[in-house]
């Protein structure tokens, strides 16, 4: 890892004056904490106080300038505390042992330094390939300079200077912040405004309006996953055609689990270096070579009468890339396991929907019938006292368009849908893909809303033009390959090929969905935001309706589970309902591998026994959750219509939202 560029590293002398450990203060507690039971859950809220090693000395102790008078040293307290995220408040840079302020200090600028590597490196065919001038280029890769440079150097957020209606609402939210510098406003705030930043670079160029820097790095991970993918689409196959009750439910709840652990596949953990499962299920089993875990106890004996129990089984020496044998392999790194209940829940609840949605269509058409029958009489009465000639031409039958009602006034849905916020493009898209197609073939659901970026994001996160990609290349892949040590074997002991049959027949089953509207993409402005989950309905109403008539939505990834819990170090035991404060558009589902150090729903204890064997459990991806909240808001005709009602639709007929 490249420390941040010469000359601008982040100071690190002392403060003078000022005691650093008050008695009370969340650094002296943290100092009397010891390592495992973590000094940041059992402090209060943080106080802003003097501390030894400052990461903005300049700007805490710089002389203030009196008027006509001397320059004046003066001690301003600065925000750095040398713990972790006290409990409650948001991750944020100033806590100087959280990875909030490693991602920042070392993640942000060698994700950045990448950027500009990149630039110079393939300045030419990048050029070509986006009809970019050198001058283009250039202004770019000044731009990410820049940004790098503010950053490291805990700068002001500069405001937007391109001329779009978003950049004006971006600049209302920095005007708004109270504190306006990268590392002591909150990691969420500075974290999606770098990325907006570095969009605004292109935006401001004439030829690099449409070019994704991260494009490369996502084609290769798709490439580097294809095997993987192959294994499951061979898979697939057995679990598409209608099946009974019990097996329905098993296959939904093992292609969650496939959706969880392909959330391992994200570059922004790895700082874009590419993620290969395979590699990993290989250096997960040398690591657990070097360090094999304890054997299980020996099985406890029955009281009288009854049997003794089994020995608990022994744990996995080997970890299989295969990624089937991955979800047994990782049983005890899931950490919250809510499947079967989505399983039962998310069928009933459609179930439900679909019998509501046939009632109220029903409903439509016996006022459709009886309005038919009065204007056929009508007609008639007309017609007979209509002149001769009139009577002899033929009566002109009009296809009326499928009306969508206002939705500011529909209470049942469309269609049963189910939804995705999106995460990574590549082997996770594809998972997420695969549960899509299962839903719809099972009947369970009649269509999945795919909700996904609107510009390059976290590098990895998938945009509508990934989504696209991941489709035509599963459809057009010839993988072919003998299958890597560790994967099942083929007849006989023979080496097993692995052949993209069945990927081809599901890219194009996908496509086919597309076409159909069964699946949609969706790329809304607000999931580009800095905003947290809890502030949807305030920052983007009809996004919070739109989402309202799902049976369920699933929101993947780390990301998407920091904003779900306001991106706040929540208590590890806090129930996932309460921790979303109020944010139940539908019923909701979290999978999501853990790379940030917040959780909720954990089981009294875990959370300490795991930090005591391991400080950093919460930054590896190596755990996981699946949590379900049951509950979502009611849909009542709005008192808060959408912007078009009354403007075009008058609430009858909707022409702006087609995708309800
Ligand atoms: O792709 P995911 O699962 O949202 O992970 C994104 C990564 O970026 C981060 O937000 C940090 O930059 C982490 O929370 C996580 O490591």
């Amino acid at each position: 890892m490249s420390s941040p560029a010469k000359g601008v590293a982040l100071p690190q002398s002392p403060v003078k004056g000022g005691s650093p450990t008050k008695p009370g203060s969340p650094l002296a507690q943290s100092k009397k904490s010891s390592k495992a039971s973590s000094p940041t859950r059992s402090t209060g809220a943080a106080q802003p106080f003097v501390h030894q090693n400052s990461d903005d000395e300049d700007y805490y102790t710089r002389p203030d300038f009196i008027y006509g008078g001397p320059f004046i040293g003066v001690n301003r307290p600065s925000p750095f505390l040398d713990t972790g995220t006290p409990m409650n408040l948001p991750l944020q840079g100033t806590f100087k042992k959280s990875f909030a302020y490693f991602s920042l200090k070392e993640r942000i600028p060698v994700i950045l330094t990448k950027i500009i590597d990149y630039l110079s490196r393939d300045g030419g065919s990048i050029k070509s390939a986006n009809g970019a001038s050198e001058e283009d280029l250039k202004n770019f890769m000044q731009s990410v300079v820049k940004l790098k440079n503010d950053l490291v150097t805990n700068k002001d957020y500069d405001p937007f200077t391109v001329d779009t209606a978003n950049a004006k609402k971006w600049n209302m939210w920095i005007e708004n912040q109270e504190n306006k510098k990268y590392f002591n406003n909150t990691w969420m705030f500075t974290e999606c405004y770098l990325y907006r930043k570095l969009r605004e670079g292109c935006e401001l160029t004439k030829g690099l309006q449409k070019f994704d820097y991260f494009e490369a790095q996502k084609k290769s991970a798709f490439d580097n996953n294809v095997e993987l993918m192959c294994i499951v689409a061979d898979k697939m196959v057995t679990m598409v055609n209608k099946s009974e009750k019990d097996k329905r439910k098993a296959d939904f709840i093992t292609l969650l689990k496939i959706c969880l652990w392909a959330n391992k596949c994200d570059l922004s953990l790895s700082l874009g270096s590419q993620v290969n499962l395979i590699q990993a299920a290989k250096d997960a089993t040398e690591k657990l070579r070097l360090n094999p875990p304890p054997p299980p106890p020996p099985p406890k004996k029955g009281k009288k009468g009854k049997p003794a129990k089994e020995a608990a089984p022994q744990a996995p020496l080997v970890i299989s890339h295969d990624p089937f044998q991955m979800i047994l392999d990782l049983k005890d790194k899931l950490l919250v396991d809510d499947t079967a209940k989505i399983a039962d829940q998310v069928q009933n609840k459609a179930d439900a929907m679909l019998k509501a949605i046939n009632a109220a269509a029903e409903e439509v058409k016996d006022t459709k019938d009886a309005k038919d029958t009065k204007d056929t009489k009508d007609k008639k009465e007309t017609k007979e006292a209509a002149p001769a000639e009139a009577k002899d031409g033929k009566e002109k039958k009009e296809d009326a368009p499928k009306p969508i009602p206002c939705p500011a006034k529909m209470t049942v849905p469309q269609a049963v849908m189910f939804d995705i916020v999106c995460d990574n493009t590549g082997y996770e898209l594809f998972a997420d893909l695969c549960l899509a197609h299962f839903l719809v073939a099972q009947k369970i659901v009649q269509k999945v809303r795919f909700h996904v970026k609107d510009m390059p994001w976290f590098i990895s996160d998938v945009t509508e033009k990934d989504f696209r990609y991941v489709i035509d290349a599963c459809s057009n892949s010839n993988f072919s390959k003998e299958a890597s040590s560790g994967a099942t074997e083929g007849e006989g002991g023979a080496p097993k090929i692995i052949k993209a049959d069945n990927l081809r027949l599901l890219g194009q089953a996908w496509n086919q969905y597309l076409t159909d509207g069964v699946f949609q993409v969706m790329a809304e402005e607000f999931w580009t935001t800095p905003h947290v989950y809890r502030d949807m309905k305030k920052y983007d109403p009809i996004l919070y309706r739109k989402l309202q008539y799902a049976v369920a939505i699933m929101f993947k990834g780390d990301l998407n589970y920091r904003k779900l819990l306001g991106d706040r170090n929540v208590n590890p035991t806090t129930g996932f309902e309460a921790s979303l404060q109020g944010f139940i558009p539908a019923p909701i589902i979290a999978v999501r591998t853990v790379k940030a150090e917040l959780i909720c729903g954990l089981p009294k204890g875990k959370w300490d026994q795991l930090t005591t064997a391991d400080e950093k459990w919460m930054q590896s991806g190596d755990y996981g959750v699946i949590q379900f909240c049951p509950k979502g808001e009611a849909l009542k005709v709005s008192d808060r219509p959408c912007m078009d009602y009354c403007q075009t639709c008058f609430g009858v007929v909707c022409p702006e939202h087609t995708d309800i």
